[in-house]
């Protein structure tokens, strides 16, 4: 007897995670921060990480990035080899102020210039200055570039501080609380930045305090409650009232 032939079943393929987080644990002193948090990000996936104040959030991307030791677990990055895994903006956006917007996204390449031609020096190699242009026009906001950075209005802030981070080369952008002191027009534009960069490629992981701009623009929404995750899943997936519980039945422990 002959054997069935076999149908060919059109399965999506799960594309492959870029960041990978398995089993993370942190402790400050006595307490326990985070406990057994799993989380991968893949190329061209924008991940809304959400949770009340204190659960844990901004320990996970601070232990991705190396601002924080974790105690257990692992954290790799595909493709990181010869270049920084992953790069990171924060809700205060650290520009210097003083000195012009293309500078300062030039300074997202200070760890791969030598200390010769460093941020120091008046003026940055010209090959990069040309991939900064390129990294502020992704940013749309080539036409500032000789501006000083403190004149920018805070949303703009951000979008420059988002060109420097893509001036590492980094395959993963970890935001955190990138749109928390922006108006809402600002949020917007941030979140729809971040949107078109996961939509280029980039594993993008946002830290956000925003339940309906994650709901919007994200393709996941991962819940963090007392330092573990209690819910992963897209914003279909995720009812509105297990992320109102996030808030109601206390984060930090
Ligand atoms: N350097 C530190 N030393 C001691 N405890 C810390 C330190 N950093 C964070 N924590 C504690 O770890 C817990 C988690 O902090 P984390 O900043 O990760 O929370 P979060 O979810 O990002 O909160 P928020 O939304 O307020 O930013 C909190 O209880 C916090 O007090």
């Amino acid at each position: 007897m002959s054997a069935p032939a076999l149908t060919p079943v059109a399965r999506p393929v799960a594309a492959a995670e870029v960041l990978s987080i398995r089993g993370l644990r942190k402790t400050y002193a006595e307490r326990t921060v985070l406990e057994g948090v799993d989380l991968g990000v893949a190329a061209g996936e924008l991940v809304a990480l959400l949770g009340a104040n204190g659960s844990g959030k901004s320990t996970v991307l601070k232990c991705v990035v190396g601002l924080a030791q974790a105690d257990g677990g692992t954290v790799s990055i595909a493709g990181a080899d010869e270049r920084p895994g992953a790069a990171m903006v924060f809700q205060q956006i650290h520009l210097v102020r003083r000195r012009s917007v293309l500078d300062n996204v030039c300074a997202g390449a200070l760890g791969r210039l030598s200390l010769r031609r460093s941020w120091s020096t008046s003026a940055f190699p010209r090959a990069l200055r040309e991939e900064s242009m390129a990294c502020l026009d992704r940013v749309g906001l080539a036409d500032r570039a000789h501006d000083r950075a403190g004149r920018l209005s805070g949303g703009q802030q951000q979008r420059v501080a988002i060109a420097r981070a893509l001036c590492q080369r980094a395959p993963v952008l970890l935001a955190d609380e990138p749109v928390s002191a922006l108006d809402p027009e600002a949020a917007e534009q941030v979140m729809e930045l971040l949107r078109r960069l996961a939509d280029d490629g980039i594993a993008v992981a946002a830290v956000l305090h925003q339940p309906d701009l994650a709901r919007r623009h994200a393709d996941r929404l991962v819940g963090l409650q007392q330092g573990r995750i209690v819910f992963s899943g897209s914003p279909e997936e995720i009812a509105e009232d297990e992320v109102r519980a996030l808030y109601t039945t206390g984060g930090a422990r």
